[in-house]
């Protein structure tokens, strides 16, 4: 059974295997939460592909290529590699996903959505990449962009009661109170203890 957690991934080192479309997403994926984050292409590929944030190796795979590594993402067309990667991470205690296997991938990539200190990830195990897609469009428009500024404010006003002194029953339901404020109301309120 797959667990939803938010893991810190930063610094964490993290290898991408294949290049292509999915890996490059990956890559990408890995280095934006911080990660040191190693991508292998076959030599043929060289340098064809810059990756933001990645460092691209044109060298084949090899299970030394798993020293060090926290977690593993086995992207090439090859089916069989992919499949051998896994063994090799099992292996080794070291996280891995297979793009074309989930059923033997210890961790998926969800659709993610995040707006400031919202994170909303969807995952539908790989039933329906699609409708991952939709349900995540759909979110999308209900959660704008204003919900991060609306959390910015909430964070300081929840803050500010929790170091209130007053007893714990009164301060939770002012925190339940404010979280159906509208954003004028709460940064009026923030900005005015500020
Ligand atoms: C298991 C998983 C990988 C993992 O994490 O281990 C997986 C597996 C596979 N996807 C396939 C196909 C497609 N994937 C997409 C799109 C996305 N797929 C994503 C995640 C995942 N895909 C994981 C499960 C997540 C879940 O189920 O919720 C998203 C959320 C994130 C991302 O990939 O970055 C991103 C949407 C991002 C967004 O826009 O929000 C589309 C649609 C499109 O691109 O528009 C198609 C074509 C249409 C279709 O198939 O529905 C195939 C067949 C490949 C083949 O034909 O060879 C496999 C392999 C298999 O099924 O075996
Ligand atoms: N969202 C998802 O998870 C999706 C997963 N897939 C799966 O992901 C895999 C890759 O798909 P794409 O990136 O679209 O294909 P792609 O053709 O764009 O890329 C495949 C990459 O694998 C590399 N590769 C092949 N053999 C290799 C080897 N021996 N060593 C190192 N690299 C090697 C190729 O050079 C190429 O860069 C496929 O298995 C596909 O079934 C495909 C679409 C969506």
């Amino acid at each position: 059974m797959k667990l939803p957690i938010l893991l810190e991934m930063d610094g964490l080192k993290a290898l991408v295997i294949g290049g292509g479309n999915v890996g490059s997403r990956r890559a990408q994926t890995f280095a934006q939460a911080g990660c040191r984050v190693t991508v292998l292409t076959p030599s043929s590929e060289g340098n064809q592909r810059e990756i933001p944030g990645c460092c691209v190796q044109a060298q084949p795979y090899s299970a030394e290529q798993l020293e060090g590594v926290s977690i593993c993402a086995a992207a090439t067309s090859d089916h069989a590699l992919n499949a051998q990667i896994v063994d090799d991470c099992k292996a080794r205690g070291i996280l891995v996903n297979a793009a074309d296997d989930p059923d033997r991938s210890d961790y998926f990539f969800p659709s993610v959505i995040r707006r400031g200190d919202l994170t909303i990830s969807v995952c539908t195990e790989g039933a329906s990449p699609s409708m991952t897609r939709e349900i995540a469009e759909t979110l999308r428009e209900q959660y704008p962009e204003s919900v991060g500024e609306k959390l910015k404010y909430l964070k300081i006003l929840r803050g500010r009661i929790l170091n209130d002194g007053r007893p714990k029953a009164e301060q939770r339901r002012d925190l339940k109170r404010i979280a159906g404020w509208p954003l004028e109301r709460l940064k009026e309120e923030a900005e005015r203890g500020a």
